[in-house]
C-alpha cells in the first residue's frame, strides 16, 4: 500500500525557489521571484497569469531550455542544476517533451520522419511499427506519409503532440499550444493532452492564456509579477474513477474546473496587477 502511495504521489517536476533575472544593474528585469511548486506525476497542470508573469520562464527553466539565476529545478529525481550542457541536452531529448505555440515541425519530413526525430537524434533507429503507433496515438496514423504543408494546424500539433511523446518522457511541457488553433482543433488537441494524462499517466504542464483550455487541467496555478499567487484544484474524481470526458462546449463539468471560475480569478488578478 505505501509503495502505491510513493508511486502514485511522486513529482515528476520540483521547483524550489526558482529565479530568474534578466540583465545586471538597473536593467534587470526579475521574471521569476522565488516560485516553489511541485508537479505529481500523471497530472495535468495548467500556467495563468498576466502578461509578462513569468510564465514562459518558467516552463523554459522548468524543461531545461533556460538556466535559472537561482533555486532549483529536478526532473523525475534529477537535479538539472549541476548538469553540464551535453549532460543537459543528453536529459532533455530522453526525459522532457516540449510543445510550442507554433508546431515546429521539419517542413520537409513527413509526419512520421518528424515522429522519428527525437529517436535519431538519440541516436536510434526508429521502428516504423513505433512510429506509426505513435502516429496512431493521436489519431494520424493514415497520414504517416504526409508533410506539414499537406496538414491542418490542428494536425500538425497533434504530430508535435506524438514527436515529444515518442521518446517516452518523464514530462511534456507546452507552451500555448492552442494558442494558433481555432476553437474545434484547440479542443482536439486539449481532450488529446487529457487523454494521455488519463490513459497513460503522462505528466502534463502547459501554458495558457485560454479559460477554457486551463480547465482541462487538473490543477491551475497563476502567476503575477515572477510569484506564485494563486491556485485552483480540481475535485477529485468520483470514487469510482471515471473521469469525464470533454462535453460539447469544453471538458465536462463535474469533477473539473470551470472555465468561468478560472476566468474570474483571471480578471481578479489583472484588476490587480
Ligand atoms: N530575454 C529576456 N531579456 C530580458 N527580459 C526578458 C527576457 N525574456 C523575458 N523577459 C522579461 O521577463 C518577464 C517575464 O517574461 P515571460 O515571457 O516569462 O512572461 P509571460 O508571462 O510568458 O508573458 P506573455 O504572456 O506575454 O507571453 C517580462 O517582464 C519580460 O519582459
Amino acid at each position: 500500500m505505501t509503495t502505491i502511495l510513493h508511486e502514485t504521489t511522486a513529482d515528476a517536476v520540483r521547483l524550489a525557489d526558482l529565479r530568474r533575472v534578466y540583465g545586471t544593474g538597473p536593467q534587470a528585469v526579475t521574471a521569476l521571484d522565488g516560485v516553489t511548486v511541485d508537479f505529481p506525476a500523471g497530472t495535468f497542470t495548467a500556467v495563468m497569469g498576466p502578461s509578462g508573469s513569468g510564465k514562459s520562464t518558467l516552463l523554459h527553466c522548468a524543461a531545461g531550455l533556460d538556466r535559472p539565476t537561482g533555486g532549483t529545478v529536478t526532473i523525475a529525481g534529477t537535479d538539472l542544476g549541476p548538469l553540464g550542457e551535453r549532460a543537459l541536452t543528453v536529459l532533455r531529448r530522453q526525459r522532457i517533451g516540449f510543445v510550442f505555440q507554433s508546431f515546429n515541425l521539419v517542413a520537409a519530413l513527413t509526419a512520421e520522419q518528424n515522429v522519428g526525430l527525437p529517436l535519431k537524434l538519440a541516436g536510434r533507429r526508429p521502428a516504423r511499427a513505433d512510429l506509426v503507433r505513435a502516429l496512431d496515438e493521436v489519431g494520424l496514423a493514415d497520414r504517416a506519409g504526409h508533410r506539414p504543408g499537406e496538414l491542418s494546424g490542428g494536425q500538425q500539433q497533434r504530430v508535435a503532440i506524438a514527436r515529444a511523446l515518442v521518446t517516452r518522457p518523464a514530462v511534456l511541457f507546452a507552451d500555448e499550444p492552442t494558442g494558433a488553433l481555432d476553437t474545434r482543433a484547440s479542443r482536439d488537441v486539449l481532450a488529446l493532452l487529457r487523454g494521455i494524462v488519463d490513459r497513460h499517466g503522462q505528466t502534463v504542464i502547459m501554458v495558457t492564456h485560454d479559460p477554457v483550455a486551463a480547465a482541462y487541467a487538473d490543477r491551475v496555478l497563476f502567476l503575477a509579477d515572477g510569484r506564485l499567487v494563486d491556485e485552483m484544484t480540481a475535485p477529485a474524481p468520483a470514487l469510482t474513477g471515471a473521469r469525464p470526458g470533454p462535453g460539447a462546449g469544453g471538458p465536462a463539468t463535474g469533477s473539473r474546473l470551470g472555465p468561468e471560475a478560472i476566468a474570474a480569478r483571471m480578471a481578479h488578478l489583472e484588476a490587480g496587477a
